[in-house]
């Protein structure tokens, strides 16, 4: 009886899970393969006209159960398969397509085997595709696809061997085949059906497993996704800490991941996340300044009673500011006049209200010597002080520095946005000099602390050491930035001479690279220390004839007129620089030597709610700054279009796809679809 019913549960459970058993297929291959085309297909759709994939689609096909799982009604059940198609555009292939690898229990790769110049690269994506984890033994139909064209490879060995897949252990299966019909445009080729149904009865036979590993993805992605306000928070802590000792930059409300990730994402959830996370982060960084603090419950403050360092904010630089001299009290007990009309109101008398004062310094903090013996510092204050008597001690011998200048450099400002002017003390500083790496400092600069590592790469060009040595002695650092500008702008009239620009000596605009990834014309105004020694790199004024005129540092006209990216871009890594010019640009946001920071906009595809399909247009506005091509370009791009229907080119056939080539026409540098180009583009083809 007991062993009846239990059968009768495991077929009910089997039934179910065969019933609603949820296979998810992903279609990859390079651009113009015939993705699409061969989904269309398995669908039963006319393949005749498709157009290239921005993003990626998501259908559902019904595939009949096979024998095996149809045995008590014949074809009646049908298996609803969801299919991925995605974009093979490189930029999507490098970006987008590892989102979807955990959650398909298959894949198809399909080839345009006619070719034959892409078969290396067919090969590196294949194996790509096979080598991740994610995708490791799950079974692949490989489809060798536009079988009619001339040339194309049909020998199965052959294609192997290009392939280099003739050891390959995962369960696999090539057909041939032609996903667009030739006679019989309702006629589907046969290969394609079969070789799809090979692979669904292939998943079938292992479901359990693979499902395991599905839904083991998908569960992690959402306790990710719970965790993540946790995570923000420990991220801030961190953050916090290191900043405490670093930074004095003001606190980026908004960081630019929440930024983004708030304007994509449509959870409610994570909208609040993000929220409370940047206002902690700012709470906190409130804090690290000491300055302008509101009743915030989360603002921890060390105890009630000791009175915030006001001092740390407003006397960033000492030595420059008379009251803290260590000889003097600006304002002494008889001076204060307070204290003649109510002693009680004297700001010299109460212990607390002196070290809120900007005006009364207490001189015990800088004149005893000894940090350590500072009165009224909170718990907090004592350990930064602390620390940075420590580093400060280690690093170089303080005893020819007064204690004032000691606590100069504790305010050092470490934002990147001092990164420029630190060259001026390389060039007029052999004195006391600090060596830090770049890194350190832009650490902290950005609040970009995506550990996306599939993002990484990107910065890698900041993990790069850069030797910088700050004056203490120097208090140019500390000049008020009308200052520091004109210093700059003086410093670089007189650079322009000494620039290497070999490179660019010719008037041909063509020449300068095309991509703000390489190097700009104007790296002379880079952070690359080696840009300003001018001892290394001597060129004589007459190499540039008129072009760079020593009072103007960039010949700015040269590039304005054809392309925007390079003038909004030129000034990037020079943040006290035309902040009119930056607001427009989204860099702004960014730190400048992730040129490629926009990648961030990739965590829209991170969470779980992303869409499959097209129907989401992204703004355009996001990628404006960098990709959107130019004036020029875009006239060129229509013509092109024009071309093609002069010359009656098929839109569906291969041919009349060149106008794809160019990667960054249907996909922003992140691989993000250019929704925006490709309405231009078609309406142009349409007109
Ligand atoms: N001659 C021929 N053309 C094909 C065949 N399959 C697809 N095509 C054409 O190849 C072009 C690309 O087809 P798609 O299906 O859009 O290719 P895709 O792989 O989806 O391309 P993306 O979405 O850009 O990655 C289209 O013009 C199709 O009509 C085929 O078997 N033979
Ligand atoms: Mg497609």
């Amino acid at each position: 009886m007991l062993k009846k019913k239990l059968i009768e549960i495991i077929s009910i459970f089997q039934f179910k899970l065969i019933f609603f058993s949820n296979i998810t297929i992903g279609v990859f291959g390079l651009d113009d393969a015939g993705k699409t085309s061969t989904v269309r297909a398995i669908e039963g759709d006319p393949t005749d006209n498709v157009s290239p994939t921005m993003g990626s689609n998501s259908t559902m096909v019904a595939h009949p159960l096979n024998e095996k799982n149809d045995r008590n009604n014949k074809n009646k059940n049908q298996q609803r398969i969801r299919m991925i198609d995605v974009s093979g555009e490189r930029k999507f292939r490098q970006y987008s397509w590892s989102q979807y690898y955990d959650e398909i229990h298959g894949l198809i790769f399909v080839i345009d085997a006619s070719e034959r110049d892409r078969f290396h690269e067919n090969q590196e994506t294949l194996e790509d595709l096979l080598e991740n984890d994610k995708l490791k033994d799950k079974p692949i139909l490989i489809l060798a696809n536009k079988q009619d064209q001339r040339g194309a490879i049909s020998n199965e060995y052959d294609l192997k061997r290009r392939l280099n897949i003739e050891k390959l252990k995962a369960k696999h299966k090539i057909e041939l085949c032609t996903a667009l019909p030739q006679d019989d445009k309702n006629k589907v080729d046969e290969s394609i059906r079969k070789g799809f149904s090979w692979l669904i009865r292939t998943i079938d036979d292992n479901y359990t497993e693979l499902n395991l590993r599905v839904t083991k993805a998908k569960n992690n992605r959402t306790n990710k996704k719970f965790n993540q306000f946790d995570n923000d928070e420990n991220n801030n802590d961190n953050k916090y800490s290191k900043a405490k000792i670093t930074s004095e930059k003001l606190p980026n409300i908004f960081t630019n991941k929440n930024k983004i990730k708030a304007a994509n994402d449509d959870d409610d959830d994570d909208d609040d996340d993000v929220k409370l996370s940047s206002t902690n982060d700012y709470n906190k960084k409130k804090k690290v300044l000491g300055g302008n603090q509101s009743n915030d419950t989360l603002i921890k403050r060390s105890t009630s009673n000791d009175p915030k360092a006001f001092r740390s904010t407003y006397e960033s630089f000492p030595e420059e500011t008379p009251w803290s001299t260590s000889s003097t009290l600006k304002i002494t007990k008889s001076e204060d006049m307070l204290s003649k009309f109510s002693p009680k109101l004297s700001v010299t008398n109460d212990t607390k209200r002196r070290n809120l004062s900007p005006l009364i310094h207490d001189t015990k903090s800088y004149t005893n010597g000894s940090l350590s013996k500072r009165d009224n510092v909170s718990d907090d204050e004592e350990d930064y002080y602390g620390q940075q008597k420590l580093k400060s001690t280690n690093r170089f011998d303080n005893s020819s520095l007064s204690t004032n200048k000691f606590s100069s450099n504790i305010k050092k400002p470490s934002s990147s946005i001092y990164d420029d002017d630190d060259n001026i003390y390389n060039k007029t500083n052999d004195r006391h000099t600090i060596t830090t790496s770049k890194k350190s400092y832009s650490r902290y600069d950005d609040d970009d602390d995506d550990d996306n590592d599939k993002y990484n790469y990107l910065k890698t060009s900041t993990t790069t050491k850069t030797n910088k040595s700050y004056d203490f002695n120097d208090n140019k650092n500390y000049q008020r930035s009308s200052d520091r500008l004109n210093l700059n702008n003086e410093y670089r009239g007189t650079l322009s001479k000494t620039t290497n620009r070999t490179k660019y000596d010719d008037d041909d605009d063509d020449n300068r690279p095309s991509s703000s990834l390489k190097k700009k014309p104007n790296s002379r105004f880079d952070d690359e220390d080696d840009d300003y020694d001018s001892t290394s790199k001597p060129i004589t004024r007459s190499t540039y004839n008129n072009n760079y005129s020593t009072s103007k540092p960039i010949n700015r006209s040269k590039y304005n007129d054809n392309d925007n990216r390079w003038s909004s871009s030129k000034y990037d890594d020079d943040d006290y620089l035309s902040s009119s010019t930056k607001s427009t640009n989204l860099s702004k946001f960014e730190d400048n030597h992730y040129s490629s920071s926009k990648s961030m906009t990739h965590s829209k595809y991170d969470n779980e709610d992303r869409s499959y399909s097209t129907s989401k247009p992204i703004s355009r506005s996001k990628y404006e700054d960098d990709d959107y091509p130019t004036t020029s370009k875009k006239s060129n791009y229509s013509s092109s279009y024009n071309n093609n229907n002069n010359n009656n080119n098929n839109y569906g056939t291969s041919t009349s796809r060149s106008r794809f080539e160019d990667d960054d026409d249907f996909f922003t540098s992140n691989g993000e679809p250019n929704n925006a180009n490709r309405f231009r583009k078609r309406t142009d083809y349409d007109s």
